[in-house]
């Protein structure tokens, strides 16, 4: 297996500035499932993060209960909403995203599990798989084959875990990890200190971030981040490369201010600017 480490000099060759001439309409549109009763934030981080991240469109698709935080707290997202109030039923939408990510927030409610394998039946975009998404398909194995080649599933530690089984060395952690998106074709980001890409027979290793970013909606707000970079037509494999490394980045340039103790998850996304104008600075 081929070992890379995600530095500047590797994000510089896949990082494209936006052009002068592009609208909202080329700059694709990212769709973000999840939420439920009590976690709706998760689905406002993630869908303000894919908009900061420079796609020019997105949805979110939630339960009602979350229709006026998210119209409030983020105006700039348009919203479309499961007939139930507290979690997902049915994934229905008529609009056509470039990109979707699922699960966050979402939580497992036999409904939303059966919406989410209808979802992934019918389902023909980029898709990035989180949380809730990547516990489903844990316990329904199953499922696998409908995860189509080229997603990309983030799981953390404990996801991982549940994902592939218990592991008794890094090694054999990596070795593992390995087999699963060599057989599907998927590309496996391992969240983590530090995150470890696993796709087409390659391991990455992100350079960027720090602890900061052990604080909760860090992995709500990478996903947004990568659904963004998605939609805007990056590959699965260099959407999640680029979209780790920033997310990195927003913690490295906001944690000189704030430090690691104040940094949340939203100063992630006020950090996005900075960090997407590091990468045109020439040093
Ligand atoms: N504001 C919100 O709406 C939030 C919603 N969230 C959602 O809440 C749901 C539950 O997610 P959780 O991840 O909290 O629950 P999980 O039960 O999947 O994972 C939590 C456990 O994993 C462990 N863990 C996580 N990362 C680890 C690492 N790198 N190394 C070792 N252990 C690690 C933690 O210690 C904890 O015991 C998800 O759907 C998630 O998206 C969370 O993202 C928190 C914020
Ligand atoms: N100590 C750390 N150093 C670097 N990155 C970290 C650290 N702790 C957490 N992270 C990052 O923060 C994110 C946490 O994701 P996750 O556990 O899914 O959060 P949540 O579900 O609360 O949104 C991951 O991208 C992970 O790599
Ligand atoms: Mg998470």
């Amino acid at each position: 297996m081929q070992h890379i480490l995600i530095n500047r000099q590797e994000i510089l060759k896949l990082y494209r500035p936006i052009k002068a001439q592009a609208h909202k309409g080329t700059q694709g549109h990212a769709l973000v499932i999840g939420g439920s009763y009590g976690k709706i934030g998760s689905i406002i981080l993630a869908s303000k993060a894919s908009l900061r991240s420079g796609c020019g469109l997105v949805t979110a698709f939630i339960p009602k209960c979350g229709y006026t935080s998210v119209q409030t707290s983020f105006p700039e997202a348009m919203v479309i909403t499961d007939k139930m109030e507290e979690y997902i039923s049915k994934i229905e939408f008529d609009i056509t995203p470039n990109a979707i990510a699922i699960g966050m927030g979402m939580g497992q409610h036999e409904a939303t599990q059966k919406a989410f394998w209808e979802f992934l039946k019918n389902n023909d975009k980029p898709l990035l798989i989180d949380a809730d998404g990547i516990n489903i398909l844990s316990k329904n194995k199953e499922l696998f084959d409908f995860v189509p080649e080229q997603a990309i599933l983030t799981p953390h530690k404990k996801e991982l875990q549940r994902l592939i089984g218990d592991w008794n060395s890094e090694e054999e952690k990596i070795e593992r990890t390995a087999e699963l998106t060599e057989s599907k074709k998927w590309v496996i980001v391992i969240k983590g200190a530090p995150t470890q890409i696993i796709s087409n027979k390659a391991i990455y290793t992100n350079s960027t971030g720090n602890q900061a970013l052990a604080t909760a909606g860090s992995g709500d707000t990478l996903s947004g981040i990568i659904v963004g970079l998605l939609a805007q037509g990056y590959k699965p494999e260099e959407a999640a490369i680029l979209g780790v490394y920033i997310h990195g980045l927003t913690a490295d340039i906001g944690s000189k201010s704030l430090g690691y103790h104040a940094f949340i998850a939203s100063d992630s996304i006020e950090n996005l600017g900075k960090a997407f104008l590091s990468l045109d600075e020439k040093l």
